[in-house]
C-alpha cells in the first residue's frame, strides 16, 4: 500500500532533521497527548529503525486540569504502543510565578523538567511537536504586539538541544497522519478558548487571511520569519562582536565610539549594555533601549533614564553606562 502523503511529509521532515544524529543516540519526544506530538512520536520512532536512535517519549502533567494525572498515564500508554523504547511522565508545580501568567508558568515548569529529563537520559536531542501552523501565529502574534525583528522572526528551529522537526509541516498534515494512522488524539481545551490571544489568530484571524489572500499565507509568514531569522541573527552576532569590541573594564561604552555605529546595531549593543547590567531580558522592551539610544541621538544633559530591574542608563564624561538605581 502506498504511504498516505501526510504520513510521509511528517517522516521526511523528521529524517531531515535528524541526520546528523549518530546510531545509539537518545531522543526524547516530548508529547502532550495532541496530534502535532504524537505524529511527531509515531514519525521519530519510524525513522529510528533506519537511524538506530532510542526514543524516549516525555509527557509533563502540569496539574492545572482535573484528571491532568489520568490524561498523562493516557499518553504514557499511547506512547508505547506506538514504540518509543521508553516513556516517562514528569508533575510540575506550576505556580505563579511573580509577572508572568499562567501559560508562560507552565511552559517554564515544563522546560524545566524536560532539561531534567534529557540529562537523566543523556538525550541529544530534545524535539517538539510546533508546526509550520505555529510558527505563522507566533509571527502575527509577533506583529500585533509590535515586539521588532526578534519576535516577528518565530521560533527557532533548534536551540540548546532542543529541535522542531515540524516547522515545515502544516498541521492539517500532522492531524490527518494521525488519523490515517489510527492514533487517537486530544484536543487541549484551551486550544478552543477565546479568552487566548492564539486561539483567537488562529481561528479567526488566519482563516480570514487564508481567504482573502489565498491560501498558503501561513507557509508565506513561515518563510517570512525564515528569512527574518538570518537577518536578526547576523546583526545579533555583529552586535555581540562590536559590544566586546568597545565596552570598557568597568562595562560603560564610550560615546564617541557609539555614535557611528549604524541605529540597527548601536541598538541591539545598548540592549546588550543594560543585559550586562542586569536588566531582565522579558522586561527590556524596545522603548527602553530607545531611551537609552536618546541618550545618544537626543543629548541635552539629561540626567538619566529608567530601566527595568531598577537600573538607571546614564552618560557621563564622555561614557555611556548602566547603573543601578540609588
Ligand atoms: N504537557 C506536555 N508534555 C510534553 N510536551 C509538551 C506538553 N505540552 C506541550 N509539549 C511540547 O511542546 C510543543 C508545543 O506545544 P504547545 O504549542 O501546546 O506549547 P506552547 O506553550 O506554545 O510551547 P512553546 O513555549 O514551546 O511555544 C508540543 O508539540 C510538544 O512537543
Amino acid at each position: 500500500m502506498r504511504l498516505h502523503p501526510s504520513v510521509a511529509a511528517v517522516r521526511v521532515a523528521v529524517r531531515r532533521d535528524l541526520e546528523d544524529l549518530d546510531p545509539g543516540a537518545v531522543v526524547v519526544v516530548a508529547c502532550s497527548g495532541g496530534a502535532d506530538s504524537l505524529a511527531l512520536l509515531a514519525a521519530t520512532v519510524h525513522e529510528a529503525r533506519a537511524g538506530g536512535w532510542k526514543v524516549v517519549g516525555a509527557t509533563v502533567d502540569h496539574g492545572l486540569q482535573d484528571g491532568s494525572d489520568a490524561q498523562a498515564e493516557r499518553v504514557v500508554a499511547q506512547m508505547a504502543a506506538l514504540g518509543a523504547d521508553e516513556t516517562l511522565t514528569a508533575r510540575v508545580q506550576v505556580g505563579a510565578d511573580a509577572g508572568i501568567g499562567p501559560e508562560a508558568a507552565a511552559r517554564r515548569a515544563r522546560y524545566a523538567v524536560l532539561e531534567q529529563v534529557a540529562d537523566h537520559v543523556g538525550a541529544a536531542a530534545v524535539l517538539l511537536g510546533h508546526t509550520r501552523d505555529d510558527q505563522a501565529e507566533t509571527v502575527l502574534l509577533g506583529l500585533a504586539r509590535g515586539s521588532g525583528g526578534r519576535s516577528l522572526a518565530g521560533m527557532r528551529r533548534r536551540f540548546d538541544r532542543y529541535r522542531r522537526p515540524l516547522l515545515d509541516v502544516s498541521r492539517d498534515d500532522t492531524v490527518t497522519a494521525c488519523q490515517v494512522e489510527g492514533i487517537e488524539v486530544w484536543d487541549d481545551p484551551h486550544n478552543l478558548d477565546p479568552g487566548f490571544a492564539r486561539v483567537r489568530v488562529r481561528r479567526s484571524v488566519l482563516p480570514v487571511l487564508e481567504d482573502q489572500l489565498g491560501p498558503g499565507i501561513a507557509a508565506t509568514l513561515a518563510r517570512t520569519a525564515d528569512q527574518l531569522r538570518a537577518d536578526t541573527d547576523l546583526l545579533d552576532d555583529l552586535a555581540e562582536a562590536t559590544y566586546a569590541d568597545l565596552v570598557t573594564a568597568e562595562g560603560a561604552l564610550p560615546v564617541e565610539a557609539l555614535e557611528g555605529v549604524p541605529d540597527a546595531l548601536r541598538r541591539r549593543v545598548l540592549r546588550l549594555v543594560a543585559v550586562a547590567a542586569g536588566a531582565p531580558p522579558a522586561e527590556l522592551f524596545h522603548e527602553h533601549v530607545l531611551a537609552l539610544d536618546s541618550l545618544l541621538t537626543r543629548w541635552r544633559g539629561q540626567k538619566w533614564v529608567d530601566l527595568p530591574g531598577h537600573l538607571r542608563g546614564v552618560r557621563r564624561d564622555g561614557l555611556l553606562e548602566v547603573t543601578r538605581a540609588t
